[in-house]
């Protein structure tokens, strides 16, 4: 069975029950077709030991920023910084397929910014952003991203 890791960082448990929900909805769709993909889902914050990614994987990430208006060149990232660190050790990010988001769209402007910025910086496609921890069809369409974007890199 095809497995896929999705490196996600959650402060305040959004991102982790989102996380959780698709594992469960992942195992659903195994039973109805065995080729489809397991997805194994790993938690990253301060206290995550540095690893290297043995297979293309995807990250899942929320929006936390500060400083200035939120969109300038002032703004830098906040809660997010372990992932930063853990997609640059030994490379690991050269093996990231693609970048998924969630944020708040009370925040306007900065909606799922830091997804976006994750994105540019390491030069991967934002493949889907979604509002709190998700609704049911978030999971689906989130779902359905992996399993193009796996067979488009040959997985
Ligand atoms: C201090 C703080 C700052 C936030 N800033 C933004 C933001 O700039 N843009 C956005 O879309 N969401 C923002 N959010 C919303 C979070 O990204 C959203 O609640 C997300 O689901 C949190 O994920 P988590 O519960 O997994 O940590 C912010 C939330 C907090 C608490």
């Amino acid at each position: 069975m095809k497995k896929v890791r999705v490196l996600y960082v959650s402060i305040e448990g959004n991102s982790r029950n989102f996380m959780q929900r698709l594992a469960a909805y992942a195992k659903t769709q195994i039973q109805e077709n065995p080729n489809n993909v397991e997805i194994e889902a790993v938690e990253i914050s301060d206290s995550t030991d540095f690893a290297e990614e043995k297979a293309p994987f995807f990250i899942n990430v929320p929006t936390y920023l500060e400083g200035g208006t939120g969109i300038g060149p002032e703004i830098h990232e906040i809660f997010t910084n372990a992932l930063g660190d853990y997609l640059d050790y030994h490379e690991n990010y050269k093996k990231l397929l693609g970048v998924f988001g969630s944020g708040n769209r009370n925040f306007n402007v900065q909606y799922v910014l830091t997804a976006k910025r994750y994105a540019a910086k390491y030069n991967k496609p934002l493949l889907y952003s979604y509002e709190l921890s998700g609704i049911q069809s978030d999971l689906q369409k989130l779902y359905t991203r992996i399993i193009a974007n796996l067979s488009k890199a040959g997985q």
